[in-house]
């Protein structure tokens, strides 16, 4: 076990009702350590923008304190925003302007003196350097966001917080991101991150926070979450349908399907041993063929309904 690291941000009673009067967020209580990479998960329109936005000044709270690296965020707006980075979610880059300039731009913003080996270094770290004079607009979807993280990270902040870094980004790029956000936690950058997808909250974090319809409903460290995490399923569709289980798969636990058709095995994807190489060899051994094979996770949907249902019941 290591000591828990002292928190960089922390959000008391924080609540927060738009005008409209929807209640987006309702009495949160967080702490996140100095260092870590913590995920925030959570459906649509659970209030992951919203939190984010208030802690980073953009959005006030109805009530509530949050204090950023030793600053309220409310009284000492300056102080805090100036060790905070955002990428926000939506891609709002100057067209025109080099990618240079505008991440140079940035850290002007923040009221810091120009420091052109330290922009080097953050283009060159997120492999934008060969396109430090090109045109946003030339560059694509993926390099665009890249840009965004480097202007978020222009001004040297503590702290960065990506709001659904890797939206509408294709899997290589994304494993690629997940590198690079790992390698600015290396450099001692706490990362705060959105996300819809349970494999990136795997994939990245070393704690996550499930938040829904504006309650925080979970803060765990990501190991003793993902084994709650349900298990797997793998269906197979079978060449030639079976009547019966055949005495040779007894020590898998296995359901027959659509009439002979399917066969199931439900296992725990967090074990090393999945039983799944061994079943399908048997499978072959057997000569039992199929013709497609599919695995399903428990859907985040599945995951709160669990998770609601065991607060209730504790
Ligand atoms: N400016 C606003 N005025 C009124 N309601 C708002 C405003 N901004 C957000 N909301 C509402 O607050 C709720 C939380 O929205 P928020 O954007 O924080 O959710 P989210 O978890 O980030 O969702 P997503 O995953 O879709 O980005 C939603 O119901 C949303 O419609």
């Amino acid at each position: 076990m290591t000591t828990p690291l002292p928190p960089i941000i922390s959000v008391s009673g924080l609540t927060k009702t738009y005008a409209s009067g929807l209640h987006a967020l309702k009495n949160i209580d967080l702490e996140i350590r100095k260092g870590e990479i913590f995920a925030l998960l959570g459906p649509n329109g659970a209030g992951k923008t919203t939190l984010i936005n208030i802690i980073c000044g953009i959005v006030t709270p109805s009530s509530g304190k949050i204090v950023a690296d030793g600053h309220d965020v409310l009284r000492e707006y300056r102080a805090a925003r100036s060790k905070i980075g955002l990428v926000p979610q939506e891609l709002v880059t100057d067209a025109f302007e080099t990618v240079w300039a505008t991440t140079s731009f940035s850290r002007g913003l923040f009221g810091k003196a120009p420091h052109p080996s330290y922009i080097e270094k953050v283009l060159r770290d997120l492999s934008l350097w060969d396109k430090k004079d090109a045109k946003i607009m030339t560059l694509s979807g993926g390099m665009k966001r890249r840009v965004m993280i480097a202007k978020a990270l222009s001004h040297e902040p503590e702290i960065l917080f990506l709001d659904e870094p890797t939206a509408g980004v294709d899997v290589g790029l994304r494993r690629d991101m997940w590198e690079q956000v790992r390698g600015l936690r290396e450099k001692g950058v706490t990362i705060i991150l959105t996300t819809h997808y349970i494999e990136e909250a795997e994939q990245m974090a070393d704690r996550i926070g499930v938040i829904s319809q504006g309650a925080l409903i979970l803060v765990e460290d990501k190991t003793s979450l993902m084994k709650k995490l349900g298990k797997k399923q793998l269906t197979l569709n079978l060449q030639t349908p079976l009547t019966a289980l055949p005495a040779g798969l007894a020590e898998w636990p296995l359901t027959l399907k659509a009439g002979g058709h399917e066969l199931e095995y439900v296992f725990d994807a967090n074990e090393e041993r999945t039983g799944v190489p061994s079943l399908l060899r048997r499978l072959s051994e057997l000569d039992i063929g199929f013709r497609d094979l599919n695995t399903r996770q428990s859907s985040l949907e599945d995951i709160f309904v669990g998770l609601v249902k065991e607060r209730t019941a504790s």
